[in-house]
């Protein structure tokens, strides 16, 4: 194991639950926090599902599931979680002021030498740094892809203030969990992947728009043509839809028209369709 034994995952929804799951299934201690008790018991059912999941199919020894369970503790409290770690990995919502507000938090409490990743999926991280005045240097993007336990790749990015040392360490905890990594080694929004992401699920949205086929052909044509797992539509029920908007607001914002998010994507949210978190999205994932 690295320097970097104790984690804190700060945000225990989607993403981070799968992050707290995967570095306890790699042997570091982990703490994960989130607002609510309903919301840590929520994450925990989907840890444990998931968990059932790697022992059914062999990947995971019945003993070690209880270990795995043991590595994970989770709290309400930020300023409990980071008193001792070494990292912290921010998975809250995708706006900047709460991640600002949460990193801050996380300063005051956590050791000096602790790593600060965010797992943001297009927000400047020089942005976010920027709350943190001279501690901007231990900030580092820390982009993990849905589901984290099984997606193979950590998408790392450096914002203007990030020191070698905080990446080179961030580097090792990627490693630590078995992942690949790829640098975005300049700051902008968006970095490689959600800009990649985009550009086709904006045109799936287009195509949607314009009538030219139902959700299942324009993904059913992605995924066979293109061998693609997931199709455009697909995955974003699979993401949230309320993260899918935000992050596409934040790359219309940075990035102009091509990224601007259609009305119906927001009325969807508007009204609650948020994929398969709330049952419907662009497919009814109410039997699953
Ligand atoms: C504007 C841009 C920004 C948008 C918003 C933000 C998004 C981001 O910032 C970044 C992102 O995450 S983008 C999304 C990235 N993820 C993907 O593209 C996932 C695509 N889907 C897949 O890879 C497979 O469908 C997948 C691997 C999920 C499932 O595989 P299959 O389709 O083959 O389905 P299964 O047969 O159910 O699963 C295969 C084996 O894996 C096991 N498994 C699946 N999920 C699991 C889980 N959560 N935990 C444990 N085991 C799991 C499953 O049991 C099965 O095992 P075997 O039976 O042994 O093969
Ligand atoms: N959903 C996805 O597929 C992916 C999302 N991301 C990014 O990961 C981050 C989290 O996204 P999701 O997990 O999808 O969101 P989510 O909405 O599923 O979970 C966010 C969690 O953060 C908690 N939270 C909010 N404020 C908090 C606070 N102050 N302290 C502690 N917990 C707090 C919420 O209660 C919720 O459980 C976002 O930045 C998103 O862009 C990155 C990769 C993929």
């Amino acid at each position: 194991m690295t320097d970097l034994q104790r984690v804190a995952v700060i945000g225990g929804g989607v993403m981070g639950n799968g992050i707290a799951q995967l570095s306890a299934m790699k042997g570091h201690d982990v703490r994960l926090v989130d607002v609510s008790q309903e919301r840590l018991d929520s994450a925990l059912a989907s840890i444990g599902t998931s968990l059932d999941r790697f022992v059914k199919s062999g990947k995971l020894d019945a003993g070690d599931r209880a270990d795995v369970l043991d590595r994970l503790r989770t709290t309400t409290s930020v300023a409990d979680a980071v008193s001792d770690v070494d990292l912290v990995v921010e998975a809250v919502l995708e706006r900047l002021d709460v991640k600002q507000a949460v990193l801050a938090e996380v300063v005051a409490h956590a050791p000096v030498a602790a790593v600060l990743g965010t797992n943001t999926s297009q927000l400047s991280i020089t942005a976010i740094a920027s709350a943190l005045g001279d501690e901007a240097h231990r900030v580092v993007g820390m982009h993990f892809f849905n589901p984290a336990v099984l997606m193979r790749l950590v998408e790392l990015v450096v914002g203007l203030e990030t020191s070698p040392e905080t990446l080179a360490r961030a580097e090792a905890y990627a490693a630590s969990l078995g992942k690949e990594t790829v640098v975005c080694r300049k700051d902008s929004p968006g970095f490689l992947t959600s800009r990649f992401s985009a550009i086709l699920r904006m045109e799936a949205l287009h195509m949607l728009e314009e009538g030219l086929a139902t959700p299942e052909d324009i993904d059913k044509a992605v995924k066979l043509a293109f061998n693609h797992p997931m199709g455009p539509l697909e995955l974003g029920d699979f993401n949230g839809l309320d993260t899918y908007l935000d992050a596409l607001t934040g790359l219309h914002a940075a990035h102009g028209e091509r990224f601007r998010p259609p009305v119906e994507l927001k009325n969807m949210v508007a009204a609650g369709r948020l994929g398969r978190k709330s049952g419907r999205g662009f497919y009814d994932h109410s039997g699953s």
